[in-house]
């Protein structure tokens, strides 16, 4: 099944993305977390002795608990694609695209990356205490960009995210912008560079409508200058504004690889409609060992 979805996509790749050059390729993937301290006597002293000595320490014995949050996902993403990660909440899709950015190790399988990924997420490392401005050069550096190119960019940074359109807010601490806000400075930063690999992580979620048209339009320039974006949403529209393929995670395991209208069209008649789950949501993928 899966190789079918993958040699399919290989053909539709050759006319959406002019290009046949891979920038990631995902190869059987399976990603296991491992979770301390959930065995009996968890606290305790003498617990925790007994672990130590005991002979057949098994992860189980020792209180480690595996979730299996991946489970042999294979696919092949191409230069200039745009790609949506989509599936109910505990499928896989943020795992999947840590992983891709090198973040997380892989238990079986192998992912192969062109250039240097990217992971923008929500959660992306800028300082809470540092005023926005200096984030965006924290952010910039981190990148890899010279102090003279974030210099150059800096306006265009500022004014891309909107901060201070309510106001001073650039030079006030990150820590004192609301989520929505903080997101937007982040795409922001990572926006104002090329990326081989881009993977965003429900960014667009949080910007009012505005914004989203903003990064809507700069993922499509992003994809023009070269490479790949990957795209992690509950937001279908943004997906099908964005996105001309779409990977369907469901409890880790890849459901469904192909155009965008045709893999939405399943996933909304899967959840009953367009961001609203009929059916209480599923068991989260791990399965808890
Ligand atoms: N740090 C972690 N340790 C253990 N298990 C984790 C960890 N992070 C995620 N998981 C588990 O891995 C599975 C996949 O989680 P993940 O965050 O990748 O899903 P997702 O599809 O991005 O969800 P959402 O749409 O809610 O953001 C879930 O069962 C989750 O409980």
């Amino acid at each position: 099944m899966a190789e079918q979805t993958i040699e399919y996509h290989t053909e539709r790749t050759r006319v959406a993305a002019d290009s046949t050059i891979p920038t990631v390729v995902c190869d059987g993937v399976d990603i296991v977390y491992r979770v301390n301290g959930t065995g009996a006597g968890r606290g305790s002293a003498t617990a925790a002795l007994n672990r130590m000595m005991r002979r057949e320490k098994t992860e189980k014995a020792a209180g480690v608990r595996k979730v299996h949050a991946v489970k042999k996902v294979s696919f092949v993403a191409y230069k200039g694609e745009a790609i949506g990660l989509i599936g109910t909440n505990g499928s896989g899709k943020s795992t999947l695209l840590k992983a891709v950015a090198g973040l997380l190790p892989v238990e079986n399988g192998r992912i192969y990356t062109h250039g240097q990924p990217s992971l923008l997420g929500v959660n992306a490392a800028l300082m809470g205490d540092l005023t926005g401005e200096r984030n965006v050069y924290l952010g910039g550096l981190a990148m890899g960009m010279s102090r003279e190119q974030v210099r150059e960019r800096y306006q265009g940074i500022v004014d891309f995210s909107g901060i201070n359109e309510k106001g001073d807010f650039i030079t006030l601490p990150m820590r004192t912008y609301s989520s929505g806000m903080g997101a937007r400075l982040r795409f922001s930063i990572a926006a104002a560079k090329d990326h081989d690999v881009l993977l965003i992580d429900e960014a667009l979620a949080t910007g009012d409508r505005s914004f989203q048209r903003r990064s809507e339009e700069r993922i499509r320039e992003l994809r023009q200058h070269a490479g790949t974006v990957f795209l992690v949403s509950h937001n279908n529209k943004s997906i099908r504004d964005t996105c001309d393929r779409v990977l369907w995670l469901e409890r880790g395991e890849l459901r469904m690889d192909g155009p965008t209208e045709e893999v939405l069209e399943a996933y909304e008649a899967f959840t009953g409609g367009a961001d609203k789950p009929k059916e209480p949501a599923p068991a989260p993928a791990g399965k808890v060992a």
